[in-house]
């Protein structure tokens, strides 16, 4: 991620190129207006009139120079915002499928809304914010030294007192900062299931007991986010107090430098305009600079749930399936389980045989599945395909090789086409044909604008056969030579279920691995085997 905001660079540079020419000229028009002032205090009509065109180019030049800043700045915000979401998205699926399971994915849901919110404020706009205050305060010491060299020490001693203060504020509101992510983290999930429980909730008169729960939640992370700002609220009155000290002391120097005579009316405006100038800055400077410093623990928060902690490196590729996958003395237990879950399997299965698997609830069919589908390698013993170890077989040449059913359906806010195409280039009789296979005929039919119709919400506007047609159309489209169905007839009424199995028993180029409950005495011959899974597979 830290690489990825070095890339940044040149567009914070060029925002802050401008913005520090804007700064300049926001400075001179300062000097110049005070000059101006002197003259006409002096009685110096003439040169008075002579400088009023320069200073006139110079004001109006500022008008589109503030625009630009706003572009500039704002095209350098964006950029960073996407550039990072962007990068974390590419990581979040560059996870392992077994890793990503085990984890809530909630987090994630937390990284993108609550972490980047605060990376975004914290850290993009503080970078640009601390910069361009020290440019708005490099000029306010600029027009100071124009009266009086004396004064950039006291801009001096500002500086630090400004710096150790940052300093000492960025460590306890770090640890805050963090809690607080952490926080964010469960609520968010705790929001996810609820809202996902929504009609349990509402069937079991759950309410009560949601509301409770949230308010508790909720209030903890205000409580929290009050300690932050009660934190920062502290560190700034002090350092309000010290600033408005030495900012005091810069003022009194100036009124004993104009009793004395030695500064002019127009120079004790510049003095008090700049000093200004400088004090806007160091308080901004002195509230980003702490969130900059937590930002870093926030990153490598965020780096952490990216991380695989398989690093198992797959050697070997495999372009095709040409002959049989087979298990030997596999066995496999889930991380949390003290028993293995299946043990001592040894079946073997050939290129484009049909396999039924069957067996009790809890059996182990499912994970078996996950096996073939190498969300998770065996524990001991291993899977072989074509001669192969699968745990060494390149994931991706893996995926393009089979095709899954599950029993949860995803379905794209999209059209019928592209959900079934999943945005590949097929042609129209290979969709036909898909179509026809998964039984969607008269349901592409009558839709209002046939494929092109669009699907909302994960399928919402359509039923839940319809929705397993699909995904059944999309993995006969996609063409996988190994076919793995869990439980894929379920939604499915007896007589469309027997249709769509005896369809897929049919096709010649495909091997399928079929886990079902629903079983028909004349499609269960079509089969080549019939494995049954309890524990062990036999
Ligand atoms: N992610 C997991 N972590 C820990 N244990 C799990 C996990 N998934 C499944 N199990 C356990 O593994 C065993 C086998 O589960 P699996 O889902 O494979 O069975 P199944 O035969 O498919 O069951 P069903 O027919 O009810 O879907 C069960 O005891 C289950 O509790």
């Amino acid at each position: 991620m830290v690489k990825k905001l070095l890339k940044l660079v040149p567009y914070l540079i060029l925002a802050l190129v401008i913005t520090g020419f804007n700064s300049f000229l926001d400075g001179l028009t300062n000097i110049r207006m005070t000059r101006l002032l002197d003259l006409a205090i002096n009685g110096q009509t003439r040169e008075l009139k002579s400088q009023i065109p320069g200073m006139l180019v110079i004001a109006f030049a500022l008008v589109p120079m503030g625009i630009l800043v706003g572009i500039v700045s704002n095209f350098y915000k964006r950029k960073a915002n996407s550039t990072l979401k962007q990068y974390y998205l590419t990581k979040v699926f560059n996870k392992n499928i077994a890793e990503f399971q085990k984890e809530n994915n909630a987090k994630y849901l937390s990284a993108m809304t609550n972490d980047f919110n605060t990376l975004e404020t914290n850290l993009i706009t503080g970078i640009y914010s601390v910069f361009e205050s020290v440019m708005t305060f490099i000029v306010g010491i600029w027009m100071l030294s124009t009266v009086d060299t004396r004064m950039i020490i006291l801009a001096v001693i500002l500086i630090l007192i400004n710096l150790v203060i940052s300093m000492i504020a960025s460590k306890p509101s770090k640890k805050a900062h963090k809690e607080r992510s952490d926080m964010f983290d469960a609520y968010t999930s705790y929001i996810k299931e609820i809202l996902s429980a929504f009609h349990i909730v509402k069937n079991y008169n759950l309410q009560q007991k949601v509301n409770e729960d949230y308010n508790k939640k909720s209030e903890e992370i205000q409580q929290k986010g009050f300690i932050i700002e009660r934190m920062l609220s502290f560190v700034m009155s002090l350092e309000n107090f010290l600033m408005n000290g030495a900012i005091f002391g810069m003022y009194i120097l100036i009124g004993y430098f104009s009793v004395k005579g030695s500064v002019s009316v127009g120079e004790v405006l510049l003095v008090i305009n700049g000093v200004q100038k400088m004090a806007w800055p160091l308080f901004n400077i002195s509230e980003n600079l702490p969130k900059i410093f937590t930002s870093g623990d926030l990153i490598k928060k965020i780096e952490k749930t990216l991380k695989n902690t398989d690093t198992y490196v797959e050697s070997v590729s495999l372009p095709d399936f040409n002959e049989e996958i087979e298990f030997k003395n596999v066995e496999f237990g889930y991380d949390d389980s003290e028993e293995p879950v299946l043990t001592d399997i040894n079946f073997k299965i050939k290129k484009n045989g049909k396999y039924l698997v069957v067996g009790p609830s809890g059996g182990g069919k499912s994970t078996l599945l996950k096996l073939f589908r190498k969300y998770f390698n065996p524990t001991k013993g291993m899977i072989l395909i074509d001669g192969n170890n699968l745990k060494d077989v390149i994931r991706e040449d893996y995926y393009k090789l089979i095709g899954n059913i599950e029993q949860q359906v995803f379905i794209f806010e999209d059209t019928v086409r592209n959900n079934l195409t999943l945005y590949k280039d097929y042609s129209e009789e290979e969709i036909e044909a898909a179509i026809e296979a998964a039984g969607l005929t008269e349901f592409v039919k009558q839709l209002p604008n046939g494929l092109d119709t669009v699907i909302y919400d994960n399928g919402r506007n359509i039923s839940g056969g319809e929705r397993s047609r699909i995904v059944i159309a999309r993995a006969l489209l996609n063409k996988a030579k190994i076919l793995l169905m869990d439980e894929a007839f379920a939604s499915l009424d007896m007589e469309r279920a027997r249709e769509i199995e005896k369809t897929i028993l049919n096709l010649k180029d495909i091997t399928v691995i079929n886990v079902s409950h629903v079983i028909f005495k004349d499609t269960k011959k079509l089969y080549d085997k019939v494995f049954t899974v309890k524990k062990t597979v036999y």
